[in-house]
């Protein structure tokens, strides 16, 4: 393809990303994977080209752009060889009219960084929210250790995760035998935390109660040595129905799913009343922690669809209160950096159940916020999280 085309390709492609943003449709990866399967054409440099182009446009402009073709030419103001694309060629974009709209350059939409902001998190830190991440792995101790794994595929062993390995931005970990052979999981170092601060021990019964594909199921159970009992449950068939095939790679046989309806988790899990030694909350958010996998993310967060995330939270938590047997706990966390989502929920529940208390919780990264402890970018080079843990009397 020529720079023309690969332009006019990115315009495309964003032109489907935005109008997915608008409408709620699917993630921008899984657009760009749609995308270059109907153009088998683009080669694997063409396609490079193209994501790197669309990934730099959905960075930079901090509000939805009107058009695809308004990212691309605020770009190629600050970029002539980009300019020069707009050519009118036959596959590549018409030239630029001096009067065409143009997206502007922001960090996150006025209203996001203003709530950002009241959540005490500077500049720094949301610029760091945008920064591009790297690859962790989780290193599987059921099957394996983590000097044996780094002897064979590499990474940086970090600190302050035991089981974690960093590997570089967009390392394929899919196709290493170590990924087959259930010895890593895909994991941020920071998601890796956050599960192991729920205290789960071998011989437990464990909830993982908004447990999605089992990302944290797995790791619970191999804190768990594989001991004990995890009910996996989630309302998204098509998440959960993951877990199983991913247990099994990872040799975890504790784990159960259970399909739970929305808004009637409680009587899904009428039999678990008041029987776990620890529930996990791994909540539906906005996932402003995540911006540096997703960041088309804040093109589709309204304050209205936050609104939505703090009911579902509040009400999953007094779901999650009834499970834990008394002397148990309960440990909240969300992939969000706004306090309205962590800080100021895990007050609020305190207020609904004064016999509860926060811990205080033991981990080499993160700060205190509130009862909880925070994880950013910028502080501890993980996904952003707030985490709390509290203890029934
Ligand atoms: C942050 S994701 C969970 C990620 C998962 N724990 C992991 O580590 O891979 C939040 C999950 O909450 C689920 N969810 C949304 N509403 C729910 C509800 N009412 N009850 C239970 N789960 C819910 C979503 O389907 C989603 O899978």
């Amino acid at each position: 393809m020529t720079p023309a085309a690969r332009a006019q390709a990115a315009i495309d492609l964003l032109d489907a990303v935005i109008e997915a943003a608008r409408s709620g449709g699917a993630a921008a990866d899984t657009i760009a994977q749609r995308f270059f399967a109907a153009r088998r054409y683009a080669g694997s440099k063409d396609r490079r080209a193209i994501r790197a182009l669309v990934w730099e446009a959905i960075r930079s402009f901090g509000e939805r752009p009107a058009s695809g073709r308004a990212a691309i030419v605020a770009l190629a103001r600050e970029r002539p060889e980009l300019a020069e694309c707009f050519d009118g060629s036959a596959y590549g974009p018409a030239s630029i009219q001096a009067s065409e709209p143009e997206a502007v350059t922001a960090l996150a939409p006025a209203w996001l960084i203003d709530a950002l902001a009241a959540s005490d998190l500077d500049t720094k830190e949301v610029a760091a929210l945008l920064e591009r991440a790297p690859v962790d792995v989780r290193v599987n101790r059921l099957k394996a250790d983590r000097a044996s794994v780094q002897a064979e595929i590499g990474g940086e062993p970090l600190r302050f995760a035991p089981d974690a390995l960093r590997l570089g931005t967009d390392a394929p970990v899919e196709p290493l035998p170590a990924w087959r052979e259930g010895r890593i999981e895909v994991q941020d170092a920071g998601s890796q935390i956050v599960g192991s601060l729920a205290g789960a021990k071998p011989g437990m019964c464990v909830v993982d109660l908004c447990a999605g594909g089992g990302g944290k199921t797995l790791s619970l159970a191999a804190t768990m040595d594989n001991h004990g009992r995890i009910v996996a449950s989630d309302t998204d068939r098509p998440r959960l129905s993951k877990l199983p095939e991913r247990a099994a790679r990872a040799g975890v046989t504790i784990a159960e799913t259970r399909l739970l309806d929305p808004k009637r988790e409680a009587a899904g899990l009428a039999d678990l009343h008041e029987s776990a030694d620890v529930v996990l909350v791994d909540a539906p958010c906005s996932a402003t922690g995540t911006w540096r996998r997703n960041p088309e993310a804040r093109w589709r967060l309204t304050p209205e669809r936050l609104d939505r995330f703090a009911e579902v939270q509040s009400r999953l938590l007094d779901v999650a209160a009834q499970l834990v047997r008394p002397g148990g706990s309960l440990t909240y966390v969300v992939c969000s950096l706004l306090d309205k989502e962590g800080r100021d929920q895990v007050a609020a529940f305190m207020g609904r159940h004064p016999s509860w208390s926060a811990s205080a919780l033991q981990a080499i990264a993160g700060r205190r916020h509130g009862e909880g402890l925070r994880l950013t970018p910028a502080h501890d080079g993980t996904d952003g999280f707030f985490v709390a843990r509290l203890a029934r009397a």
